[in-house]
């Protein structure tokens, strides 16, 4: 291949995908990310698509440990040159979708590829047991904006956002990148919750209820609900918690929906509770 051909990826598929990648030229956003995702000197970091280092490099200034997973193998070879004596920084050339995560506690200091998002916040999310802290990852705009915002349609998305609180930070314009994208980007914080209203030991059981509940997102509360709470229960809980039992169940927010899943462990036989949904497999 020439020298003088855009880095290429293999996608999430194994498939090839010839389109350049975007790299961050804007040392500012690089400092913002690290300084919103507050790095410091006892955090191990990952770099998700570490391109040619632009993250990699300032972050290993404030974190005890970097490793940058990078699949392709230009990038990778190059950085691997350009870090060898920097003693915290370890690349690795992998799929990040295929790699193991740390089992210790880490962060995350990344500019995606945008193409696998979801797969990669699926990755860093879904799990009961991610040690995942903290993260700053720039994002295509639309995709931050879908994580954070109300009413919440996504069953996934509100199990994300019951464990860590989702923040949009900022818009990041194309000019920050080479080539620049044809989109606008942002910065969207993750932090895990230190007191999620949902102990993370009933997280299967709660996507089940997520599922069942935004079945219909329009539907009225008192409707989503109807054949986990009976009628006096549902206008007793919407007293309690201050809902509205006729507002679309795509507007509660993540405490109500907290709410409503331990008032149903606590006054619903389990025999009406929702099931949980078998596990996708995972390529
Ligand atoms: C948008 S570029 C960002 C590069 C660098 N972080 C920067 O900001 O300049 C995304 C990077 O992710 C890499 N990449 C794409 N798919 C990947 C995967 N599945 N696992 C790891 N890296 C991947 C690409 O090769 C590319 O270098």
């Amino acid at each position: 291949m020439s020298k003088n051909k855009p880095f290429t990826t293999a996608n999430n598929r194994g498939s090839t995908n010839f389109s350049a990648q975007h790299l961050l030229i804007s040392k500012n956003i690089v400092h913002d990310l690290i300084r919103h995702a507050k790095i410091g000197p006892g955090d191990m970091v990952l770099d998700i698509g570490a391109g040619a280092g632009a993250i990699t490099l300032p972050l290993a200034e404030k974190a005890a440990q970097v490793v940058a997973i990078e699949s392709d193998p230009r990038f990778a070879s190059k950085l691997i040159n350009k870090t060898e004596k920097i003693a915290n920084i370890k690349i690795r050339q992998a799929d990040f979708l295929q790699s193991p995560l740390p089992k210790s506690p880490f962060s995350v200091v990344a500019n995606i590829p945008y193409s696998i998002t979801t797969p990669i916040f699926g990755k860093l999310l879904d799990g009961p047991g991610i040690p995942l802290q903290r993260a700053a990852i720039i994002v295509e705009k639309g995709a931050a904006k879908r994580f954070t915002s109300h009413p919440i349609t996504d069953p996934r998305i509100l199990k994300w956002r019951m464990w860590f609180d989702l923040q949009f930070v900022r818009t990041v314009a194309p000019s920050n990148f080479s080539p620049p994208p044809k989109v606008d980007s942002a910065i969207l914080c993750i932090n895990r919750r230190k007191n999620p209203t949902v102990p993370l030991k009933y997280h299967a059981r709660f996507m089940a209820l997520a599922v069942y509940g935004l079945r219909s997102p329009r539907l009225p509360v008192s409707a989503a609900f109807a054949e986990v709470f009976s009628p006096p229960q549902i206008t007793k809980l919407a007293r309690t918690l201050s809902i509205d039992r006729n507002m679309p169940v795509s507007q509660l927010n993540e405490q109500q929906w907290g709410q409503l899943f331990m008032a149903m462990l606590q006054h619903v036989l389990p025999a009406r509770w929702p099931r949980i949904p078998k596990q996708k497999r995972r390529n």
